[in-house]
């Protein structure tokens, strides 16, 4: 409980005329008394945006946080600038629709006009958020409709039923501790099997895909309008020279110089004079051709050494080297006509049209590794110990992918020390990846742990090489979400590439198919490989040879030697060894899963 009480209720009104100060906010300060009477322990905040999309969507995500609860007033309506429901759905991961029903039922029967109410409501991670209508006396009744059932509501949001059943499960810590990794398969006492199903790679993935609560990122995209035209003036497309295409061409006096970023001449133009003109300059309105320099001549300059008088050696003709207004993007277009998530696309596209913005909601995420072996590479040598390459591995590989880790902590193998640590950092984070502690011994505790604090273990084993013990767990209600990676190094290495890379995207918006990495089919270049019984993925390089690609092996293939991952480009999926084929060789053909962009080591 101790977090609700450091909590605020933010009242937010949407609205471009009181926004500008040209009408009074009514409806936010009769939201923040009623709010007030219903939660007197609770500081109500207030806050006011136009209605602007963008504007609306940073201000939920940023007070997401600290808040149990925000209400909106304004924007609900049918008016083209009424977004505020778009921008809830941006930011919502469940959507409350008998809230707003409640809303509306108690609407109904005051006024038909609440049907042009389109108000919704909706939970972010622990925030209910709630829409209601501009005039105060909307509010009021809307307000009056829901507010019995608010504080249940934000009760249940902020799991107090499931504070109850940790404090339970804190009391009976003791049973937990005592948990054995391997000794539970059937139950019998001689069972020293893990009692985690092995299953198969493509069914952990679409295990881990379908568990993900997916950020409205592309909805938010495809949703944009652009607030410009690009360009926003007609523009010269070469450098040349305006004029008119009604003139005849020959020769043309030079009567100005117009350069890009120069307020737009209205000077009236006549048929046999131009302004030279450069590349994304304004053309004058009296002009409607431009001419590039390469079809001119000048026939002669002034005392100033500025042109005076060129010949047009070309016919004219009207709109020839104009860009018109909005013709890259139209004011009022969709910006996004797919929402393509790259963060190149997202903020250079928006930039372009005068947003400077973080939109694009990137999970939470901790990095963990677990042992009490592990040094940091800045350590000196100590017996017994080794240097920690996970932490830094999957901090640079969720660099790569344009995704970051908001904390990194590295915990020694404890139970205690584990589960105090993961708790903590469960409150900062939605996403823990972490490496080590996930197989048969006896201080293997990120099972037992995980456990211990409520997560369903979804996955225990992959059929797969490396990676067996790969471990996905998940506290669904909390949204939080678990990899326990083995620890070996290029265990951690793949299995990030396999599982958590797709479940970070999925999470962000991507869509399914792009979710993986894009698979390519190769050529086996080795003579002979021995196949293992689990279906192996092996890391080579490749070459491309008239546009056909074969791979290499690099050399020594145990999970614990990340000198493989040097110079590999892909992962071969080799199939499981079987009686009639216990060997791939040199020929045979087989996918492979891209792990880089330049993913192509030499060609011939
Ligand atoms: N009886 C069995 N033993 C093991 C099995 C099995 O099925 N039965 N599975 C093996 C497989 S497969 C793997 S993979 C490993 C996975 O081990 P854990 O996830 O439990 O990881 P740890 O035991 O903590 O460490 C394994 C190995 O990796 C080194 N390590 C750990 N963290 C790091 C790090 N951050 N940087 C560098 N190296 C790290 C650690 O020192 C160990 O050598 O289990 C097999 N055992
Ligand atoms: O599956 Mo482990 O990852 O063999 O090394
Ligand atoms: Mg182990």
């Amino acid at each position: 409980m101790e977090n609700i009480k450091n909590k605020q209720i933010l009242v937010l009104t949407v609205s471009d005329s009181c926004h500008q100060k040209k009408s009074e906010d009514k409806s936010g300060p009769l939201l923040e008394s009623l709010i007030s009477k219903t939660f007197p322990n609770i500081p109500v905040k207030k806050d006011l945006v136009p209605d602007e999309i963008i504007e609306i969507t940073e201000t939920l995500i940023q007070n997401c946080q600290k808040s149990l609860a925000i209400f909106t007033t304004g924007g609900t309506g049918f008016a083209p600038r009424d977004v505020t429901p778009e921008a809830t759905k941006a930011v919502i991961q469940r959507e409350c629709p008998q809230l707003a029903l409640a809303m509306a039922l108690e609407s109904f029967k005051k006024t038909p006009f609440a049907a042009l109410s389109r108000a919704v409501c909706g939970i972010r991670n622990q925030t209910l958020i709630v829409n209601f209508p501009g005039s105060a006396k909307a509010v009021k009744e809307c307000y009056e409709s829901i507010e019995g059932i608010l504080p249940h509501a934000l009760q249940l949001i902020n799991n107090d039923l499931g504070q109850v059943k940790s404090v339970h499960s804190e009391l009976q810590g003791s049973s937990h501790r005592h948990v054995c990794p391997h000794k539970t398969g059937t139950g019998a006492k001689d069972d020293r099997n893990s009692p985690y199903p092995m299953i198969p790679v493509d069914q952990a993935l679409e295990k881990i895909l379908s568990s993900m609560i997916v950020e409205n990122n592309r909805f938010m995209l495809e949703d944009f309008k652009s607030p410009v035209d690009i360009p926003p003036f007609r523009a010269s497309v070469k450098d040349g020279y305006a004029m008119k295409s009604s003139g005849f061409s020959g020769s043309k006096k030079v009567i100005g110089y117009i350069s890009a970023g120069d307020e737009i001449t209205t000077h009236e133009l006549q048929e046999d004079e131009c302004f030279k003109i450069n590349t994304g300059a304004a053309v004058p309105p009296s002009a409607d051709c431009v001419i590039q320099v390469e079809d001119t001549k000048v026939l002669k300059l002034k005392k100033s050494g500025l042109e005076d008088l060129v010949e047009i050696l070309v016919d004219l003709s009207p709109n020839l080297d104009i860009r018109p207004v909005g013709c890259d993007m139209k004011k009022g277009a969709s910006i996004f006509p797919e929402a393509d998530l790259s963060q190149v696309v997202v903020k250079s596209v928006l930039a372009s049209v005068g947003k400077i913005s973080n939109l694009v909601k990137k999970p939470r995420i901790a990095i963990v590794s677990t042992g009490s072996e592990l040094l940091t590479p800045s350590d000196v040598e100590r017996e017994g110990k080794i240097y920690d390459s996970n932490t830094t591995m999957l901090e640079e590989l969720l660099k790569y992918f344009g995704f970051e880790s908001q904390r990194n902590i590295v915990l020694s193998d404890d139970f205690d020390s584990v589960k105090d640590s993961f708790e903590k950092l469960l409150s900062d984070v939605d996403f823990v990846i972490c490496s080590g502690g996930v197989s048969m011994g006896d201080k293997d505790y990120i099972k037992p742990v995980l456990k211990a604090l409520d997560f369903d273990i979804n996955i225990g084993r992959v059929n797969m090489k490396p990676g067996k013990p790969m471990t996905f767990a998940s506290n669904y209600d909390n949204g939080k979400f678990f990899f326990g990676l083995p620890g070996n190094p290029v265990s951690a290495f793949v299995t990030f590439h396999l599982f958590v890379l797709p479940a970070l995207r999925f999470t962000s918006g991507w869509k399914k198919e792009k979710c993986p990495l894009a698979v390519v089919e190769v050529e086996i270049a080795n003579e002979i490989i021995e196949l293992d019984p689990r279906p192996e993925l092996v890391r080579a390089s490749v070459a491309s040879k008239k546009g056909k690609l074969f791979a290499s092996v690099n050399g020594n293939q145990m999970s614990s030697r990340l000198q493989s991952i040097v110079g590999a480009d892909v992962l071969l999926h080799l199939p499981a060894r079987t009686e009639t084929k216990p060997n791939a060789v040199k020929g045979d053909v087989v996918k492979a899963s891209v792990l880089r962009y330049d993913f192509i080591s030499s060609y011939e």
